[in-house]
């Protein structure tokens, strides 16, 4: 993908950041049918750093990721999206093209041997070697989300986008996506922005976890491992308006 810098109209200068931020958004703004989405969104990622990004149903946190993904097209408004030349984004659903084997969905788009051994690379990374030439119908949905990892790492990301990567998936297999997920992000540190409405997958992966609110970033946490997770969970609970009674 290429390195996109959106001016949009002119935007005020950016605050001074201690280092280069991954992606920089200033002012980004979204809507649509007249509906404003995104209402002057300001947010830094810092380079290598696991963000989680949570919200209601609707309150834009795929609309944010794919106009971050550069997938959006018609981000209006007064702003600036700075992100970085390599970026990976993994959905819901592994979106691998069914009448390709699973090392060719992950090599789609790269070329040369290298390339392929690459692929193998990642492929055994994530738990499917031998699995290469299978084909997308011939995996669980576990699987086919390792799959779409695979490809994912394959490219090298700056920056990894994830939109609820495990939202389909039952509770064990969540679980060890997690430690996967985690596993890679540990081993390769790109950037990751991690949309979910889970609260718990937030909280145990990743370092700061942002609530979407009003179209705004509304709470912004950055995860202490030595503070017990209990803490965060209630925070974010409560800032979600998920009270004890309505528990
Ligand atoms: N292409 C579109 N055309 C019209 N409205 C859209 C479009 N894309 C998103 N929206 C609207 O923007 C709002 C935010 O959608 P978005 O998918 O970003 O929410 P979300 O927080 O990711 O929700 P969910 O958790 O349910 O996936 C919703 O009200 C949605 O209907």
């Amino acid at each position: 993908m290429a390195p996109h810098t959106q001016q949009l109209t002119t935007a005020p200068a950016a605050a001074a950041v201690p280092a280069v931020p991954a992606v920089q958004l200033r002012g980004l703004t979204r809507s649509f049918n007249g509906r404003t989405v995104l209402d002057h969104v300001d947010l830094d990622l810092p380079v290598g750093q696991f963000t989680a990004l949570l919200g209601h149903s609707g309150s834009g946190k795929s609309t944010l990721l794919r106009a971050i993904a550069g997938l959006d097209h018609e981000v209006v408004g007064s702003g600036q999206l700075t992100a970085p030349e390599r970026v990976s984004v993994v959905f819901q659903d592994s979106r691998l093209l069914p009448w390709r084997r699973v090392l060719d969905n992950v090599l789609l788009g790269t070329d040369g041997k290298e390339a392929a051994a690459k692929g193998r690379e990642a492929l055994a990374e994530v738990g499917l070697a031998g699995r290469e030439r299978a084909w997308p119908n011939e995996l669980s949905g576990g699987e086919a989300q390792r799959a779409a990892l695979a490809r994912s790492l394959v490219r090298e990301p700056e920056l990894l986008l994830a939109d609820e990567p495990f939202g389909a998936l039952d509770a064990l297999t969540r679980i060890r996506m997690h430690v996967l997920l985690r596993e890679l992000w540990e081993r390769h540190r790109p950037s990751v922005l991690l949309v979910t409405h889970d609260v718990d997958e937030a909280i145990v992966l990743a370092d700061r976890v942002l609530v979407l609110e009003e179209g705004r970033i509304g709470l912004d946490l950055v995860i202490d491992p030595e503070v017990p997770r209990a803490e965060y969970r209630e925070r974010l609970l409560a800032a979600l308006g998920v009270t004890s009674d309505s528990r």
